[in-house]
């Protein structure tokens, strides 16, 4: 085991947990609304993207529902992560909006398989870390990463919780860097540029 993979491992541990006691302390109805529509300073990333791919937010997660009622609301399509089995690659579906047309996953409601399957030009992510350099910390499937390298020209988006930025997210060589990370207090873009949301 290298000392990269067991620094990730470990980050991965607190940095969940961190994620979960940070969720659990928010009141039900607040979480969602505090992310209710992509902050200005990324619309750069997504104004000429078509299609854009979201994620269904399991507990600890940023919520996702009202950026997917505002993304179709202003036109846009949307998709959601589907894979045939858990060790499978990552693929893109498109989604309705509707939780109706979601049907069971190997890690949770994904859209059916006969939904077209897409490639998003901006995604938004879920992190387990992130820092200021906007390097990622995933769930370590090699999900994301692997379709990332597949797609360079997606623009790749974070969403997280302020509480799981770390002063330096272990990397790879594969590891590539998020073109913004958005947290409930900012938006962090290459530049280190700080904005309110
Ligand atoms: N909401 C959501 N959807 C997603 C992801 C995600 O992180 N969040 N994924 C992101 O890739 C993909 C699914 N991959 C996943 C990989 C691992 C775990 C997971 O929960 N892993 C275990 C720990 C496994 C380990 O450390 O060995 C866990 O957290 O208990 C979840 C999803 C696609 N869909
Ligand atoms: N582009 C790639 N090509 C081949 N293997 C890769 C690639 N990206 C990641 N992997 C492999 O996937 C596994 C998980 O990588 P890593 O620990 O960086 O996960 P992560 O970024 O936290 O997770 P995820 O991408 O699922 O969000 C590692 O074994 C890594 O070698």
């Amino acid at each position: 085991m290298t000392d990269i993979i067991s620094q990730k491992r470990e980050m991965r541990r607190a940095m969940r947990a961190a994620r979960l006691d940070h969720w659990q302390a928010l009141p039900q109805a607040h979480r969602a609304l505090i992310f209710g529509r992509p902050p200005r300073a990324i619309l750069p990333l997504i104004e000429s993207a078509e299609i854009v791919g979201l994620y269904h937010a399991v507990p600890g997660e940023v919520p996702t529902t009202r950026y997917a009622m505002h993304l179709l609301d202003i036109g846009k399509m949307i998709a959601l992560p589907w894979t045939r089995e858990h060790a499978g690659p990552l693929a893109f579906r498109l989604w309705t909006g509707s939780e109706e047309t979601l049907e069971k996953g190997p890690w949770g409601p994904q859209p059916h398989m006969a939904m077209p399957q897409v490639v998003p030009d901006a995604l938004f992510m879920p992190l387990v870390a992130f820092d200021a350099s906007l390097n990622r910390l995933g769930q370590g499937g090699g999900h994301y990463d692997g379709w990332c390298a597949q797609h360079p020209a997606t623009r790749r988006i974070g969403l997280g919780w302020t509480v799981q930025q770390a002063e330096r997210v272990p990397t790879d060589d594969h590891d590539m860097p998020l073109d913004a990370v958005i947290t409930e207090q900012q938006v962090l873009l290459p530049t280190n540029e700080r904005v309110l949301p």
